[in-house]
């Protein structure tokens, strides 16, 4: 029989939400698999609609066409933090959703308010489903997504900080260039009018510019074991 000594941990819910290259999805992974909770890269499903409407030849630029194809491509996302995946329609795009051409894209396919119903609903499922809880990385997860989430925490990084991060990934890339990418797609994520990049009013900032990632997993681990201890 299980006894309160005994018994398995009640779900926790944590949403990790900032700007491009804050360390969201190399954080919110550690913190899952370190933690034994899963884990949700909301970004890769914006991703993954952006690609299919591309390889539909969908206009990008026509809102209302996007709208129209919203709830065609079935999107599955596989929560394991040390092996997360992505398939469409049964096609694994973990790879091409990664390119230059969907990355210049996704910004205009996610501020299209059908798309947001259409993922918030599969984000949503996905994450009342999870047995011990989940990490739920992304933009709008602690205002919108998650609004009960147990812990919110907005991670943030100078512009210059996280374009030599990114540069670093893409070795070689210029890194003006990659600093300038980044803020034209949070600035299109932050101003679009449907559920954009926000801090939520309850969330714990970090800044992690002069953080190496091991600091800001230690922290963040710290701040959902507090929380689970206040539970
Ligand atoms: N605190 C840190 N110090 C140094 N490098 C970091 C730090 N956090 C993340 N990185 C590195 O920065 C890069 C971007 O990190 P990551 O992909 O986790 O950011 P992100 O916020 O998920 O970005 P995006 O929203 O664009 O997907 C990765 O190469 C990662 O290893
Ligand atoms: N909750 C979310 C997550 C992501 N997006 C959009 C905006 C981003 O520019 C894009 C790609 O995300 P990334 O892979 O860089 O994390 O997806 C969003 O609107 N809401």
């Amino acid at each position: 029989m299980e006894t309160a000594a005994n018994a398995a941990p009640a779900a926790v819910i944590v949403a990790i939400d900032g700007p491009s290259g804050t360390g969201k999805s190399s954080t919110s992974k550690a913190v899952a698999a370190q933690l034994g909770l899963s884990y949700l890269d909301t970004g890769a499903q914006y991703r993954a609609i952006t690609w299919w409407m591309v390889n539909n030849g969908i206009d990008i630029a026509d809102p209302a066409a996007i709208a129209a194809a919203a709830d065609k491509p079935d999107i599955v996302s596989g929560t394991d933090p040390a092996a997360p995946t992505i398939t469409v329609d049964g096609t694994d795009v973990a790879a091409p959703i990664r390119t230059q051409e969907v990355t210049s894209k996704v910004s205009a396919v996610s501020a299209v308010p059908e798309v947001r119903t259409r993922i918030t609903e599969l984000q949503r499922s996905i994450a009342r489903g999870t047995e011990l809880g989940i990490v739920v990385e992304g933009r709008d997860i602690g205002t919108t997504v998650l609004p009960d989430a147990d812990l919110k925490i907005f991670l943030t990084a100078s512009p210059e900080a996280r374009a030599a991060r990114r540069s670093g990934e893409l070795k070689g890339a210029d890194v003006n260039a990659t600093r300038e990418a980044l803020i034209k797609r949070d600035a299109a994520d932050s101003g679009r009018k449907t559920s954009p990049l926000a801090k939520a009013g309850d969330a714990v900032e970090v800044d992690t510019t002069e953080l190496s990632l091991q600091q800001v997993i230690e922290c963040v681990v710290t701040l959902v074991e507090e929380k689970r201890a206040e539970r």
